[in-house]
């Protein structure tokens, strides 16, 4: 049957078409990163290969943003990879696999303002600016949060940690993962309490509204889990 028909699974029409389109938005390590030449790289990127090579498709990575990642997955693209956490709302949109990772928010900041900035409360003070990439999780929690405080929205996730280092904001909110990860990077920064985030959340991975296709997905996310594939993937990138 050709794709789009009505009683079809995704599933059907991926293995039909041979490949397997992967929504991403390449700003996100440790999970996604795409390059100045274009090239992918992170844990999800390294797992969507071996999503690609059980299905017996190729992978074909396709760009996206955090403000349009819960609407492109069913049009541009088959499913959605790279840091995705769970929402309550994007689920009222799409499905999603069994989670692969807990994760939360905490705050990354410079080393020498880490004791400054250890609870909210001493956070969302005047004075104080929060820099945040807009579209996801990070951006609600923020907003929800920070009433005091000066919210900093800066497109680029890419370059937001630059902008911490250079002193034009104090801090950023993000997932406890991230902050691990540009700490590592970048011996200036610190990770604020990363084992105890002010959150709990879970990352999955984001399909369309289709059964089948998400019973198939989860049954490879929980093999990857289990037999080893997920350990040695991520390794090199979680430590
Ligand atoms: O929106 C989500 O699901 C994310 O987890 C992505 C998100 C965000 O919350 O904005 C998380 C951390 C990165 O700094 C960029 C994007």
């Amino acid at each position: 049957a050709p794709e789009g028909h009505g009683a079809q699974s995704r599933l059907d029409v991926v293995q039909a078409r041979g490949e397997i389109r992967v929504c991403s938005t390449g700003d996100y390590r440790p999970f996604t990163y795409r390059d100045a030449d274009g090239a992918w790289s992170g844990i999800d990127i390294d797992l969507a290969g071996d999503l690609a090579r059980r299905l017996g498709v190729r992978l074909q990575l396709v760009q996206t943003t955090w403000k349009a990642i819960a609407d492109d997955v069913g049009r541009k693209c088959d499913l959605a990879m790279g840091g995705v956490s769970v929402t309550l709302d994007r689920a009222k949109k799409g499905f999603y696999t069994v989670p692969y990772l807990r994760d939360g928010k905490t705050p990354i900041t410079l080393c020498e303002n880490e004791k400054r900035f250890q609870t909210l409360e001493q956070i969302d003070q005047p004075g104080v600016r929060a820099i945040v990439n807009p579209g996801g999780t990070n951006e609600q929690f923020a907003d929800a949060n920070l009433k005091r405080a000066t919210i900093v929205r800066h497109p680029d996730n890419n370059t937001i940690f630059a902008e911490i280092l250079a002193g034009r904001a104090d801090l950023m909110i993000t997932d406890a993962t991230e902050t691990r990860w540009q700490a590592k990077q970048n011996p200036r920064l610190c990770a604020v309490h990363p084992d105890e985030p002010f959150t709990f959340s879970e990352k999955a991975y984001l399909l369309p509204r289709d059964v089948v296709f998400k019973e198939w997905a989860d049954q490879w996310l929980h093999l990857a889990l289990n037999d080893g594939t997920y350990a040695r993937i991520a390794k090199p990138w979680l430590g």
